[in-house]
């Protein structure tokens, strides 16, 4: 069977490169994109043009749903878009991958419901990179036993959302294992607000936007006398590939809501 995909996000740095690997792969067709925009003009009819290999684009999902039928919608658009194409799709029926970070956790448990009531899966993968979740995983099995950790997250200056979704997400899985406690001097105080970057139960996370970078993560691990450092680089988005045509084959065989590529792999 060939799995029809639609594509929110397919003009972009993730989409672009997301189209390339489904049309590659045997078993997806890239049936339509959803975009608001062409040429940095804002679109209003439904049907509006198409992308440079035929692809159509439109931008209203039931317009496109209904002209396409796709199974599956894979957004990879930004922070803003993402819920609202995301909880559309899964109304229309159709299966949903999602690569946008940024989701706040009641927009994840609103997707669960809406994902358990149609009937049709939901994977959210803050990170696609196979590395990147063996680095989350190795980070939560190292913090059970060095308690005091700092995440160091890197990406290129045209990303909108900080501190990344990578980022979030290895801070919530090393939440599951490590005992909450404050990091640091009891009385530490900023002398510049943001010095000590953001929180999540004591650990702080850093993120650094500079050109050049794509994304990377460093996630620091101090114990008396020592420190253990785990690092993960994506040089190139091909490295997200295998994790969204992985997901994409998943969530059509199955119904299920997963939040991390790691429920998947394990
Ligand atoms: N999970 C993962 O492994 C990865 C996730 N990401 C995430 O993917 C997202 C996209 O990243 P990236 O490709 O670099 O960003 P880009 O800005 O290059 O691409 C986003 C695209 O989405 C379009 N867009 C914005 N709003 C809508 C909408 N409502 N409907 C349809 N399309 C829309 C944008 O159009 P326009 O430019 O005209 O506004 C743009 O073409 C980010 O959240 C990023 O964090 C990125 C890499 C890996
Ligand atoms: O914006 C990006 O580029 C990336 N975003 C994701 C995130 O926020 O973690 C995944 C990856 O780091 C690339």
């Amino acid at each position: 069977m060939t799995i029809k995909l639609a594509i929110a996000g397919a003009r972009g740095r993730m989409g672009g490169t997301a189209v390339l690997a489904a049309n590659e792969a045997a078993d997806i067709e890239v049936v339509a994109a959803l975009d608001y925009k062409y040429d940095g003009q804002f679109l209003h009819n439904e049907t509006v043009t198409e992308m440079e290999d035929g692809i159509p684009i439109y931008t209203s999902l039931t317009a496109l749903k209904a002209a396409h039928n796709p199974d599956i919608l894979l957004d990879v658009t930004d922070p803003d878009a993402v819920f609202v194409n995301a909880s559309e799709a899964l109304t229309l029926g159709m299966h949903v991958v999602i690569g946008t970070s940024g989701l706040t956790s009641e927009m994840l448990t609103d997707l669960e419901r809406l994902s358990k009531e149609r009937q049709k899966s939901c994977i959210i993968a803050p990170n696609f990179s196979i590395g990147a979740v063996l680095m989350m995983k190795f980070a939560q099995q190292a913090a059970r036993y060095l308690g005091d950790i700092e995440i160091l997250e890197m990406h290129h200056d045209r990303k909108l959302d900080s501190p990344s979704g990578t980022a979030v997400k290895t801070a919530e899985m090393i939440r599951e294992v490590r005992a909450a406690h404050i990091q640091g001097h009891p009385e530490e105080q900023e002398t510049i607000p943001g010095a000590r970057g953001a929180d999540i139960e004591g650990m702080k996370i850093h993120s650094i936007r500079l050109p050049g970078l794509l994304a990377h993560q460093e996630v620091l691990l101090g114990g008396e006398g020592e420190l253990l450092k785990i690092r993960h680089d994506s040089f190139d988005r091909k490295s997200f590939m295998p994790g969204i045509l992985l997901a994409i084959r998943e969530a059509v065989s199955t119904t299920q809501f997963v939040y991390g590529l790691e429920k998947i792999i394990d």
